[in-house]
């Protein structure tokens, strides 16, 4: 398994939403579902969530909520950095197993589409990284499911050494890939 080039992956989509500065500041339309969906993902989100990891090296992941709890995310960071990873999930992909890797934060302003299908997951580059992700699916606690952030398997270059990242009891206890039946199929 490897990192690939995010147009490898069938199904992502990095949105980078214009940004109108001026002497007040800035505007920017952050989510638009209507230019989403002329770029072939015309989906109905239910729920916004706002995470805050006040440590760089905060480690959130590997996470998916299995069917028919299966979320689609637009995952986007308004203060600090992420590298937010997205693991192929669907069984019969041509690309399972593999990932897509990329920065996000307040600076570049980039968001990243997360189709149903993916685990998702980031890991912090700043300290008081803030991160808002809106989901097509609402939480379902008996759904939510996760891979093992550092399996070796995923072959994922995270910047942050084993012993230095901060992870949830829950995230730190994951399953390796090779030891899940994924829910989802290509
Ligand atoms: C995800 C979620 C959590 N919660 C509650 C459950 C826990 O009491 C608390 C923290 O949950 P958790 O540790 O699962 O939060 P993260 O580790 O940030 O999980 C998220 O991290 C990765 C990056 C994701 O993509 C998912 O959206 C999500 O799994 O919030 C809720 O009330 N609603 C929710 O939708």
């Amino acid at each position: 398994m490897a990192r690939r080039d995010l147009a490898e992956i069938p199904g992502l989509l990095l949105v980078e939403p214009g940004k109108f500065g001026d002497h007040r500041g800035f505007f920017s339309e952050t989510y638009n579902r209507r230019r989403l969906a002329e770029a072939g993902f015309d989906l109905e989100f239910v729920q916004d969530n706002h995470s805050l990891s006040v440590e760089r090296g905060v480690v959130r992941g590997l996470h998916f909520q299995s069917p028919p709890h299966a979320q689609d995310k637009l995952v986007r960071v308004v203060r600090g950095a992420v590298l937010d990873v997205a693991v192929d999930l669907r069984r019969g992909s041509p690309t399972f197993g593999d990932h897509a890797a990329v920065e996000l934060s307040a600076e570049n302003w980039r968001q990243f589409l997360i189709p149903k299908g993916f685990a998702h997951g980031f890991v912090t580059l700043e300290p008081e990284t803030e991160m808002i992700y809106k989901v097509t699916d609402y939480y379902a606690p008996e759904a939510d499911h996760g891979i093992l952030w550092n399996d070796p398997a995923l072959g994922i270059d995270w910047p942050v050494a084993p012993e230095a990242a901060r992870l949830s009891d829950k995230d730190r206890a994951q399953p390796g890939l090779a030891e899940i039946e994924s829910p989802f199929v290509f």
